[in-house]
């Protein structure tokens, strides 16, 4: 069945020579995974892998996508028969001193609404192959949240559902430390996580991590190993530190040069499991990095498109009045009404959404916030606040479906 419908030689393919090994434990995983999810049942594969090619084919000639249509078909009828951990386990890195709110409100979103890998369909549209990984919008099974230590206490405290993992360190908690030393603790983080990373599903990377140069480096590991193990990863918010190029000096005080984030980029470049969900401070810094020219609000759908040409074989998804989706090939805009209120967190949960490498999950997820946005805005108004979204994520308003 995977083999039919292209999953196996998607992961693969995306298997080098050099990681073959090493990852085959995580992509073999994985696979299983998606047959049990699939359900076994090639009918049902079959209805979707229609319902997908109808879409597909409906929405391609305007630039809004018929993202309601997208939202039912990709949810599924929740399953009495599946247990723990089959709709996925997510993890958020993210979290710091300064922020808490944010990896808390990506990862119980991701908790309550967004299941894993649930179905992978491979629709021949046109000429063209394309393939969607879609997340179960029932939520998933396990969310973790790796943050520091600081953070962690505040997390747990605000949800004991979460898995919180107390482990990245800021550049103030190892001052005084020498070079030798600050590598040494840097491994020690990277071997916690990748302890783990053979489990996920998915990785949020960003929600509150701030901008402290010691911990964007260790992230900026954790963000390869992710990819070596061919991790769908979502980043958010980053984007400032990317273009800012962190340089550290020995006492560990960050300053502007051109270390860090100019390769960063490349972490993303090329990897068609990675979405970048950048608001629109950070759309405007990554359009004048990548681009050099400004944002063209004109022709907002064509220089998203140059965007991602310019990093190379990711999804973008660009929140705004509007949300605009392109993995370079095509682009999508998702205008539903959502909600007049700019509460911060928004974004937040946005990032749990996707968590999906293609535009056909952006859609899904972008869709679902904005009408849980607008639900809890008419219940609450002025006040309305992302708690009261995040209440409203599971409702039949926003999905459709009772069950
Ligand atoms: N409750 C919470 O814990 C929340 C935490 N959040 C976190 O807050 C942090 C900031 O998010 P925002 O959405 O406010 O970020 P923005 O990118 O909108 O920036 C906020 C401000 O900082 C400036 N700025 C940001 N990066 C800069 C850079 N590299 N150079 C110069 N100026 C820069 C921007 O111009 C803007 O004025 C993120 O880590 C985010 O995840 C937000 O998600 C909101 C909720
Ligand atoms: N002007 C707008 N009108 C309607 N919806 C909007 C508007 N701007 C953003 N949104 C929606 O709000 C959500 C969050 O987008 P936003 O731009 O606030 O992200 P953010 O700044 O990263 O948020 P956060 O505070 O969580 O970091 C998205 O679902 C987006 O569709
Ligand atoms: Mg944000």
């Amino acid at each position: 069945m995977l083999i039919k419908y292209g999953v196996n030689s998607r992961f693969t393919s995306l298997c080098s020579a050099k990681n073959r090994m090493w990852v085959s434990s995580s992509v073999l995983r994985r696979q299983h995974f998606l047959i049990r999810t699939l359900g076994g049942n090639g009918d049902h594969i079959n209805t979707n892998h229609k319902t997908m090619q109808a879409i597909r084919t409906m929405s391609r000639a305007a630039l809004e996508a018929d993202s309601e249509n997208i939202l039912r078909a990709i949810t599924p009828t929740l399953d009495p028969t599946r247990h723990k951990g089959q709709a996925g386990k997510i993890a958020v890195i993210g979290g710091c001193r300064e922020y808490t709110g944010a990896p808390y409100f990506a990862a119980i979103s991701a908790l309550k609404i967004v299941g894993a890998l649930l179905c992978i369909f491979y629709c021949s549209v046109s000429s063209f192959s394309w393939e969607v990984f879609s997340f179960s919008c029932q939520g998933a099974d396990l969310s973790h949240v790796f943050c520091t230590k600081d953070a962690a206490p505040v997390i747990k405290s605000y949800s004991p559902e979460l898995i919180v993992h107390p482990i990245l360190e800021e550049s103030y908690s190892i001052s005084g430390l020498s070079d030798e030393e600050r590598r040494y603790i840097s491994s020690k983080i990277l071997a916690e996580v990748d302890k783990w990373m053979e489990r996920f599903d998915c990785l949020v990377i960003g929600p509150g991590l701030g901008r402290d140069p010691y911990l964007l480096e260790c992230v900026s590991e954790i963000l390869k190993h992710a990819r070596q193990s061919n991790v769908p990863i979502v980043i958010d918010g980053l984007y400032g530190i990317y273009l800012r190029h962190f340089a550290t000096d020995h006492a560990g005080i960050s300053q502007d040069g051109l270390f860090l984030v100019t390769n960063s980029l490349d972490l993303v470049s090329s990897y068609p499991l990675a979405v970048l969900t950048p608001n629109v401070n950070e759309y405007k810094r990554l359009v004048q990095r990548v681009l050099g020219c400004e944002v063209n609000d004109e022709d907002a759908p064509e220089q998203l498109q140059s965007l991602v040409k310019g990093i190379g074989g990711v999804t973008i998804l660009q929140k705004g009045k509007s949300d605009l989706i392109s993995d370079g090939e095509i682009v999508k805009s998702v205008s539903i009404y959502g909600s007049p209120r700019r509460c911060g967190g928004q974004g937040d949960i946005l990032s749990g959404s996707p968590t999906n490498p293609t535009v056909l999950g952006c859609i899904a997820g972008s869709a679902l916030v904005r009408k849980a946005a607008s639900l809890a805005f008419e219940h609450k108004k002025r006040s309305t606040l992302t708690s009261d979204i995040i209440e409203c994520l599971g409702k039949r308003q926003v999905f459709m479906k009772s069950l």
